[in-house]
Parts: structure tokens; sequence; C-alpha cells
């Protein structure tokens, strides 16, 4: 009887542990969470941005079967395994990308005592994916999804969430998002973007089918929004417009950690001089990271987002962070970079430079532009040519700024 009744159940029903709801209370209702980001959201970036108000953390994608296998990439992707540093890294939900249910399995098995839920990648339109065949490659293979997402939920004592993106028929991505609920999914986060939106064809993110989801999916599914959020303002608006749990920020916060922080707090939270924040990173890349080249790669590319308003007017500090590797020892980024920024900064400040954070041109639009000083951090707007609705926007800022070049965006947008 008991048996005959517990078939009747969705399997996913039938493990014991805790829902979404439960979940998103236990790590304290984050609202403000930093993306999983390929070599940007590393430990010492998470402790850097919690510091700026980041309330929920995600590690970078850690390649399932990579992490199964090697014992370095573990090491790479996973450091340091401290205690210490375990307590000061959380709420933290450990992303993994993939296709084969029991290495994702097994990578999940690894590190699910040190987080505090499993997210599986469904959204990575990158070359790398479509070869490895994970990510938003996947969307099309409903079963190999479902099937993953059963097996994590049912083997592990942590939730399992998802992080996807949509289709360009919105019906479709809302059966999608059920098929992902149903198979075990506690938290889902959308990005509001299509597979083919990335590079200079990212454009905006669709907050409508963000919202259009949220209305049509079981009351009480928790959700995050993904997807145009650049000033901390942002976060806010995001959250009413699309009524989402939590809003994720990715290039926003790599530009500017202050995003994540209170709009209506001190410049220099909200926008923070780029010499302050750069000196603050590097020393936690030096109390946490030691020696270890990935975490200064990381830092090579952190320093270029931070910095990316700045060195247009300071050419000689961009070539110095060119010329180093991450290989180059910590007294010497010290000394070729950081302080000759603090430097050039503190010259600034001595001739009394107007200092306002102003909104730009964009506002007769209803627009968000903002006007910041050069040696503050600032969101970075990329040409979005080609795409519908935001030709006239792109062009205004473009003529802004005449640095921007769609051939040194990175490629890694996921
Ligand atoms: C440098 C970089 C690395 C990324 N790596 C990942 C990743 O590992 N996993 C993932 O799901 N998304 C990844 N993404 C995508 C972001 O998590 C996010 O979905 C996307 O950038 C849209 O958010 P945004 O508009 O705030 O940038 C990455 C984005 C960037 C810019």
């Amino acid at each position: 009887m008991v048996w005959g009744h517990r078939l009747l159940v969705p399997r996913a029903a039938m493990v014991s542990k805790m829902t979404g709801r439960e979940l998103f209370k236990q790590m304290g209702c984050p609202r403000r969470v930093l993306a999983p980001m390929v070599d940007s959201s590393e430990l010492c970036w998470r402790i850097l941005s919690r510091a700026y108000g980041a309330t929920l953390c995600y590690t970078p994608m850690f390649h399932a079967k990579l992490f199964a296998t090697s014992e370095k990439y573990r090491r790479d992707m996973w450091c340091p395994l401290d205690g210490t540093v375990g307590v000061a890294d959380r709420p933290l939900i450990v992303q993994i990308c993939g296709n084969d249910p029991e290495y994702i399995l097994k990578t999940a098995e690894l590190v699910q005592d040190r987080c505090d839920a499993v997210d599986l990648n469904l959204g990575c339109p990158q070359g790398i994916a479509r070869k490895g065949h994970y990510g938003s490659f996947l969307m099309e293979e409903w079963e190999v999804i479902e099937k993953i997402i059963r097996t994590l939920h049912e083997k592990l004592t942590v939730p399992v969430t998802a992080k996807i993106r949509v289709f360009p028929d919105r019906e479709k991505t809302l059966q999608y998002a059920k098929m992902i609920l149903d198979a075990g999914v506690q938290i889902l986060t959308v990005h509001g973007r299509l597979r083919e939106q990335k590079g200079q064809k990212t454009g905006l993110a669709d907050w409508d089918v963000i919202r259009y989801l949220r209305d049509n999916l079981p009351a009480g599914t928790v959700m995050f929004a993904n997807g145009n959020v650049l000033y901390p303002g942002d976060i806010e608006r995001c959250l009413e417009y699309t009524g989402c749990d939590a809003v994720m920020s990715a290039e926003g916060n790599l530009y500017n950690p202050g995003v994540f922080s209170d709009p209506a707090g001190d410049k220099d939270r909200t926008f923070p001089r780029v010499d302050v924040l750069l000196r603050e990173f590097f020393e936690i890349v030096k109390l946490h990271a030691g020696d270890s080249p990935a975490s200064r790669k990381a830092m090579k590319s952190h320093f270029f987002k931070i910095l990316r308003p700045f060195l247009p007017h300071h050419t000689d500090i961009r070539s110095s962070i060119a010329s180093l590797s991450a290989h180059t020892t910590l007294d010497e980024w010290e000394r070729e970079v950081v302080v000759p920024v603090e430097r050039a900064v503190e010259a600034i400040y001595r001739t009394d430079p107007e200092d306002a954070i102003v909104d730009g041109p964009l506002e007769k639009w209803g627009g968000c532009y903002k006007s910041v000083p050069y040696w503050r951090c600032q969101p970075y707007f990329r040409r979005v040519d080609g795409v519908a609705g935001d030709k006239r926007v792109v062009a205004e800022l473009d003529a802004q700024d005449d640095t921007s070049s769609p051939a040194k965006r990175l490629k890694t947008d996921a």
C-alpha cells in the first residue's frame, strides 16, 4: 500500500531534502547574487564582491569531467581548501558544466560539503560549450537534462539549482522551465537572453520573459533574474519588474563591484575609486591566493576590467599590466601596477578635480546612463550593432566612449 502510494508521487518529491524556499531562507534570503564566471568569480573576487554587497556567490563553472579526474584542475578551481576561508565564503553555490550525469555527480559529491547547493550550467553559449556539448547546447536535449538533474537531486545531500537561457518562444521556455523544476531543481536562474545573444550580438536581456515565467511557474518557485544590471539602482528595478527573489550580475560586477551596494550610499561604495579597489583586491589576493598562477591569471583580467575607463588616460600602466604574466611575483605586480595607479589617482586629486556622478545625456530617453569620472569604477557599454531598438542608445554611448573596441571584448560571455 505504502509502496503503491509512493509510485504515484513524482520521483523528485521522494527525496526529503530542502526545498528551494527553505534553501533561500537558510542562505539569508540573498537578493544580490554574484554570477558564475569562468576565470572571474574565483575565491578572491568573491571575497571582494561580498565586501561590496554581494549576498550570495557562485563559483565559476567547474568542468565535470576535468574536476572528477584531475587533481590539478581541482586545486586550481577550488582553492584554497581551507576551513577558515570556507566560513567567509558562504553562502556559496558551486556551478558545474557537463553532459554526463556520472561525472557531474562525482564533481558535486566532491564539493557538496563546502557549499550550499550545486548548480547546473545550461546557459553557456560559447564555442567551447558547443564542442564539449554542455551549457546552452543541451537546450534541445530535455531527456539528458532531466536525467542529470534527477541524479543530482536523488543522490546529493545539498539541493540542485540551474541557470538557463531562454528560447525565442516564451511558451517553450515555460515548458522548459517546468521540466527542469519537475526534475528536482530548487532555484532557477533565468538569464533573459537567447543562446545566439553573445559577443557583439549580446544586446539587452529580456526582463519581460523572466516576468512571464515568474507569473506562470508554480507559486513559491525561487527565481533569480539575470541580465542588464549595470548600476546599483538596477537591482531594485529588476526585482520589482520581474518579481524575482534575487538578481544576479556578471559583467556589471566585473567592471564595478559597487553595483551590489546601496544605490543611495556614498559614491566611494557605489562607484569606488579604481586605486582603492585595486589595492583592496590585491591585498585579498596576497592573503588568500598566494602563489597560485590560476589566481594571478584571473587577477590580470580583473585589473583590466577595474581599470578600463582609466587605462586610456594612462597607457603606460596598460602596457605594464599587459607585460605581466601569471608567473610574475606579487611584489612586481604591486610595484608595476598597484602603486603606479595609486600615485596617478593621488596626482589627480591634488588638482581638485570635478568628482561628481551626474546623470548622462541618455536621461532624456528615460535611460540610465551616468557620467562617472574615469578614475572611478563604472559599467562598460558594448556596441550592440544590429540589435533593434538599442541603436540610438549605443550610438550615443559609442560617441562618448571612443575607447570602446568590440575587438577587445573578452570572448567569455557565457
Ligand atoms: C567573464 C564571464 C564568464 C562567465 N562564465 C560563466 C560561467 O562559468 N557559467 C555561467 O553560467 N555563466 C557564465 N557567464 C555568464 C554570466 O553568468 C551571465 O549569465 C551573463 O554575463 C549575463 O549577465 P550580465 O548581463 O550581468 O553580464 C560568464 C560571463 C562572463 C562575463
